[in-house]
């Protein structure tokens, strides 16, 4: 069922899934939905960075274009001028695995040649030019799910069925990496909380998030500080929203997820490690 080489090799640097992994977020933007312009200059995101590993995170996830709901595209120039200094400067002081989180194929490049050894994509290689430049890096992919573009898929998002749906689309998508060229073992996949989603559908493959390990692949959950967590808790505040994603995170543990995807690590890394003592206790012998 899952997977059972429990690690990926993000270009030199091991990250072993053995347990839930926790996923660091630098978003080195102005606008991102919840500490956009936090980090948005090199030394601000290095030191943000720096922070998460000391908070414990197992990876860095270094972003340079907002992907909330409504965000307008960022030009490739400018994406490469936000990333790829922070990617130099954090892979020369930290020794874990540093994700790039971008669509396009010259980032990717840009990124991995600086450092990077994961490409973290939320368009799950459909940019032209994507599936070859992820064959040729060879470091792990994340492929997630999204319905639409981030600048309209929160208007009408509708599924007849969205377990199945997202499930065929990952399913249709992993086939097309492997026919590019892709190792199944370098894949990752993510149900794309918030891409396209109202909160019932989040819900809905929050609880049904076992259901995709039948596709044998490590699996990605990034619900932190996002608006369903805002919708069920009544939190308008994006920073204000730690405990709710927390316990969102600590469910996907639960069913599956082995990377999470958070801004809030230490919050995160702390929830780990009692839901790790409690899943430690061996369960009783049925004689
Ligand atoms: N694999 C994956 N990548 C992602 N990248 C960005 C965001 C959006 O969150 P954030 O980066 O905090 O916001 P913004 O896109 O506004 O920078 N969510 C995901 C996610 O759920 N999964």
């Amino acid at each position: 069922m899952f997977d059972t080489s429990p690690q990926l090799d993000c270009g030199g640097r091991v990250l072993r899934l053995d347990r839930p992994r926790v996923m660091g977020i630098v978003n080195v933007t102005p606008d991102s939905f919840s500490d956009g312009g936090a980090h948005d200059t090199v030394e601000a995101a290095v030191a943000h960075g720096l922070q998460l590993v000391a908070d414990g995170a197992d990876l860095l996830d270094i972003g340079g274009e907002s992907t909330r709901p409504g965000s307008a595209p960022v030009p490739l120039e400018e994406e490469l001028r936000r990333v790829v200094p922070v990617i130099e400067q954090l892979a020369r002081q930290v020794t874990v695995p540093i994700s790039i989180d971008t669509f396009k194929p010259e980032v990717m490049r840009a990124a991995v040649a600086a450092g990077a050894g994961m490409i973290n994509d939320i368009h799950a290689l459909r940019q032209d030019g994507a599936p070859a430049a992820a064959a040729e890096l060879g470091v792990p992919v994340v492929l997630m799910h999204m319905q639409g573009e981030p600048g309209s898929m929160q208007d009408t998002p509708h599924y007849d069925d969205v377990v199945a749906e997202v499930h065929r689309f990952l399913a249709d998508r992993i086939f097309s990496a492997e026919m590019a060229g892709i190792a199944k073992k370098n894949l990752v996949i993510d149900l794309g909380f918030g891409f396209g989603k109202t909160t019932d559908h989040n819900m809905i493959l929050l609880a049904r998030s076992e259901r995709f390990l039948e596709l044998g692949l490590p699996m990605l959950a990034g619900m932190s500080r996002k608006r369903s967590i805002g919708e069920l808790t009544g939190r308008d505040v994006p920073r204000e929203r730690v405990a709710g994603s927390v316990a969102a995170h600590l469910i996907a543990a639960q069913r599956g997820a082995r990377i999470l995807r958070v801004h809030d690590v230490a919050a995160t890394v702390d929830a780990l490690k009692v839901w790790a003592a409690v899943d430690a206790v061996p369960m009783p012998r049925v004689d």
